[in-house]
């Protein structure tokens, strides 16, 4: 019988980084094996000066349609393991000029919003701590709400880029009021929102009512529709977004409908005539100089996804949302 060594030999295991705390080399270990965090990134207990933090919010009990979002997380991780160390678009190594990790997920109570909306709460405040940026891989857009609250905390009034296809400034469904139709609106009541430099982009679908986009407008957001793509050049939508969100501190929520179907199929309420995945990153990219204070991406719904279209989509997105953030190193 052959005993156990004391210290197995594990060196095949071994993940080296490209730079220190930074992916796991690509060259070294394929990229298909290891642990599935953001972009390969090393986790939070191994990297505890991040200062910045990609989490996920595995919680999809707000959806009006079709669910699924709470594996929305996993599978953003799982596509985003083809992301790059160097972003030619802005000459940035997102994972070199900021100390990014990955915390994994918060387990949140699927049977009750309420809780889940306070669990939430009190670990996005406990992840940002004294200063770290949160980036949050959703879930449903219902998250947006505590992740507002935690950002207004700090940072008071946001200037909110919301990209959806949907407004999400109704007012309940079903007697409800913290569903993920209902975030916005529950925010700027609160007072969580800039009235003067919070945008939607990318709106478009069949509404309520007429008088959906006027009360939006009144809860403090201006607006870029989908259809604004087609007529105007996106250097002049960007210069639009950059007048409108100024030097505020401003918060990214990004709902991944607002991409077309074609590009994103896999979440619950696709609207058709949506964005290409390359303009969002374009006006994502345009974002860079601005104080952006943090981002959520939220609504993939993996089982409704195809070839990873979905998730590569927003693995994508988010790469660009880090590289836009501000370092303060
Ligand atoms: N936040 C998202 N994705 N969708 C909201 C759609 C609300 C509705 O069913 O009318
Ligand atoms: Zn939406
Ligand atoms: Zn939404």
């Amino acid at each position: 019988m052959s005993a156990v060594p004391e210290t197995p030999d594990t060196s095949a295991l071994a993940q080296p980084r490209s730079a220190p705390g930074g992916p796991v080399d690509a060259t070294v270990v394929p990229r298909y094996a290891g642990e599935n965090t953001f972009a390969r990134l090393p986790r939070l207990q191994d990297q505890p000066g991040a200062d910045t933090v990609v989490w996920g919010v595995p919680f999809d009990t707000g959806v009006s349609y079709r669910p699924g979002a709470r594996f929305g997380p996993g599978h953003i991780r799982q596509s985003s393991r083809l992301l790059r160390p160097y972003n030619p678009a802005l000459d940035t190594a997102p994972f070199a000029s900021r100390l990014v990790a990955d915390a994994g997920d918060v387990g949140v109570n699927p049977f009750d919003i309420g809780s889940a909306l306070e669990t939430i709460q009190r670990a996005a405040t406990e992840l940002a701590g004294t200063g770290r940026k949160l980036i949050t891989l959703g879930g449903d857009h219902t998250i947006a709400l505590p992740l507002l609250r935690v950002h207004h905390a700090r940072y008071g009034p946001l200037a909110v880029l919301h990209f959806d296809a949907h407004l999400d400034t109704w007012d309940t469904y079903f007697g409800s009021p913290y569903t993920h139709g209902t975030p916005f609106r529950r925010a700027s009541e609160e007072g969580l929102i800039d009235h003067a430099h919070s945008m939607h982009v990318g709106l478009r679908g069949p509404l309520y009512s007429r008088l959906d986009l006027a009360e939006s407008k009144r809860l403090g957001f201006a607006a870029v529709h989908a259809r604004d793509f087609a007529r105007r050049s996106l250097d002049e939508i960007i210069e639009r977004v950059r007048i409108r969100l100024a030097d505020r501190p401003v918060y990214v929520s990004l709902d991944i409908d607002v991409l077309d179907p074609a590009f994103a199929p896999g979440t619950g309420t696709p609207e058709a005539g949506g964005m290409s995945s390359r303009e969002l990153l374009e006006v994502l990219r345009g974002l860079d100089g601005l104080h952006v204070v943090g981002a959520d991406l939220v609504e993939v719904s993996p089982a409704y996804d195809h070839a990873e279209l979905t998730g590569i989509a927003a693995a994508h997105a988010l790469y660009e949302l880090i590289s836009v953030l501000p370092t303060e190193r």
